[in-house]
């Protein structure tokens, strides 16, 4: 059967191995038959709602929490399974969390040498400079953790982490404290030096920007399962379930039925095509998966649409548009094109990937 979606890397070793997980707190299953792997050099992310399992995957990956079922493996050394629990230390995964859990009595020189308190002080020295240097804070080796910002402790947290020299890099909602803009730029700088040290990071988050331009794979947890592990267009375009599809992005589902070719689905929007056949019978009953950038502005016939909310967001405006029959769509459009409130407006879609869901009666 053709797929429609692009490939992930199949070429690169194998780094960690997930394979069916179980946790529980006492009886509660929290994260149930979690299956992924991670390749060398790669960075991924944990995506979802709170209290999805997200951390608990990424403790039981750090040796913080037991499996009650599946097994964890590194190199091809498992790590953890129902009655083994390597210690945190033994594993060589670094760890960087939301709070830097910087040590306060220490110099930003000397948490960054605290993982190699066993090696010989040239080489603590060479490898300091060299990872100060990295994350720019040569300037600032000699201060104390409460005489710097925010982002600067992170960073100070991120080169303590990194210079053991780690297998695998974890990051628990490692920019949450910062602000908006802040948080984006060091976000993009620690995937390049993480890509520049050729380190292998999860990194977990609720935050779907930031994972998607943080990670070359994302998978988005929902109730303790993983509904799909993918690249961050896949999970946009290709959504593998409703559960996906709602949480990625905006968009609406506008009702349809499957027309006489079955890659035709009719809608209010017309007859759209898709580029696939969907697997339902002629008339059966579905609601289309619409992506704001699917609907485009038709200058030319096209459908009319009633401006209800819109929210401006610099270069684009998102449209809430509602069509005659009372469904909505949302559009995002170029915002030199500035509607009103309850104006009118001639739309037509434009999708590449049609995603189709069976809608119960
Ligand atoms: N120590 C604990 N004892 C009992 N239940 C816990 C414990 N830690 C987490 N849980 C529960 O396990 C589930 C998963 O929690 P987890 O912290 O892994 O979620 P999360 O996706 O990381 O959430 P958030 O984004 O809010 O941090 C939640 O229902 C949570 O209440």
């Amino acid at each position: 059967m053709a797929s429609y979606h692009y490939a992930l890397t199949t070429k690169a070793r194998t780094l960690l191995q997930v394979q069916e997980i179980q946790c529980q707190y006492e009886s509660d299953i929290v994260v149930d038959k979690v299956s992924f792997h991670v390749n060398d050099g790669d960075i991924c992310s944990l995506l979802g709602p709170s209290g999805c399992g997200k951390t608990t995957i990424l403790r039981a990956i750090a040796g913080f929490q037991a499996l009650t079922h599946g097994n964890i493996t590194l190199r091809d050394h498992c790590l953890s399974q129902p009655n083994l629990l390597i210690a945190p230390e033994q594993r060589n995964i670094g760890m960087v969390f939301q709070d830097y859990a910087l040590f306060p009595h220490l110099s930003v020189k000397d948490n960054i040498c605290f993982g190699l308190r066993k090696q010989p002080s040239a080489q603590q020295n060479s490898i300091a400079k060299r990872l100060l240097d990295l994350v720019q804070l040569g300037n600032v080796a000699h201060r104390y953790p409460h005489e710097l910002s925010g982002g600067q402790q992170q960073r100070v947290a991120l080169a303590r982490a990194l210079a053991p020299s780690p297998d695998l890099l974890l990051l628990d909602e490692p920019f949450s404290n910062l602000d908006a803009e802040l948080r984006k730029r060091l976000s993009l700088e620690v995937r390049d030096i993480l890509k520049e040290l050729h380190i292998s990071a999860i990194l977990v988050t609720h935050d779907q920007q930031e994972a998607f331009a943080f990670s070359d794979q994302v998978g988005l947890l929902h109730g303790g399962q993983l509904q799909q592990w993918d690249i961050p267009f896949n999970l946009y375009h290709e959504p593998s379930n409703r559960t996906v599809a709602d949480f990625i992005g905006e968009g609406c589902f506008l009702p349809g039925v499957i027309g006489t070719e079955t890659n035709t689905i009719t809608t209010e929007l017309g007859t759209l095509m898709g580029n696939r056949p969907y697997p339902w019978l002629p008339g059966s009953p579905v609601d289309v998966l619409l992506r704001p950038d699917d609907i485009v502005l038709s200058d030319f016939g096209g459908i009319s649409a009633t401006v209800e909310k819109k929210v401006f967001s610099g270069s684009a405006t998102l449209y809430t548009l509602s069509l005659p029959t009372g469904s909505r769509v949302e559009a995002l459009l170029p915002s030199h094109r500035n509607y009103a409130i309850k104006e009118t407006v001639q739309i037509t879609t434009e999708a590449d990937h049609l995603i189709a869901f069976s809608r119960e009666a």
